[in-house]
């Protein structure tokens, strides 16, 4: 579970202070999909890395799997952050002279844990792509690479998985397969997904919507359609 209270952000450069998210409080629970949808600059990239520990908020506190993130120091969040947290981006930051199991195994190699064989089959098998652990990252499509990303990102089993925009480079139907695997994680294993997404038809495969407006969650929505998610999107671009 992520557990959101009252979570501030300004940034200072130069004279100016910017205000990226003016207090978000949300439960996500654990086992669910949320999509974080907003208008350019709402703050919703600012909400993913607060919520994943990758910046600290001015104000508030992020709670990840009951541990309060406020109470770490760097080392503690560094810590957190390896084992309790997945990364998912839009472009797969796979090293291309590695084979997709060692793009796999990679990270947590070098935080010094070993990945067992069985671990790493098995983390390929769950995206599909047991079939491809040899092959580098040039002689795989667009959606299989973020697969291995996907991959890379499950090996160490975490709370949470946060993706931001992680179908912004797939064509239509890549990216449908990737959304369909993310939300098998989710029905079959139980993860928790927090995705940022421009993309009402990647947001609709998400248990609920938070919109964003100047750093504010102005509207959520359940299992909604993409139809209805675009169009609450227009009205909140209207108005912005
Ligand atoms: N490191 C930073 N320093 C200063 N201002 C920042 C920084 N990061 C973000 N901002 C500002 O905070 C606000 C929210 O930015 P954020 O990237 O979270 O928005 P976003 O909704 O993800 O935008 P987009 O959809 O365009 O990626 C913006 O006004 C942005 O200019």
């Amino acid at each position: 579970m992520v557990s959101l209270s009252d979570v501030r952000m300004e940034y200072e450069t130069g004279p100016q202070r910017v205000t990226a998210l003016a207090g978000v409080t949300e439960e996500l629970p654990a086992g669910t999909f949320t999509a974080i949808m907003g208008p350019s600059g709402s703050g919703k990239s600012t909400l993913l890395h607060c919520a994943a520990g990758l910046e600290r908020p001015t104000a508030g506190e992020v709670e990840i799997d009951g541990v309060p993130l406020g109470g770490l120091d760097e080392t503690g969040l560094t810590v957190l952050r390896r084992e309790r947290v997945g990364f998912v981006f839009q472009t797969f930051n796979l090293i291309s002279s590695l084979t997709a199991e060692q793009n796999v195994a990679l990270p947590a190699r070098l935080a010094g844990r070993r990945i067992g064989p069985g671990e790493l089959s098995a983390a390929l098998a769950q995206v599909g792509l047991s079939d491809r652990a040899r092959h580098r990252p040039v002689e795989l499509s667009g959606g299989q690479q973020q697969r291995v990303a996907i991959a890379r990102a499950l090996v160490t089993r975490p709370a949470v998985l946060f993706a931001d925009e992680p179908t912004g480079a797939l064509d239509g139907v890549t990216s449908r397969q990737v959304l369909a695997l993310m939300r098998s994680l989710v029905d079959e294993q139980g993860q928790t997904i927090v995705m940022v997404t421009h993309d009402p038809v990647a947001a609709a495969v998400a248990d609920q919507v938070l919109l964003l407006t100047d750093g504010r969650v102005v509207d959520r929505l359940e299992a909604a359609p993409a139809e209805s998610i675009a169009a609450r999107m227009a009205t909140v671009e209207a108005t912005c």
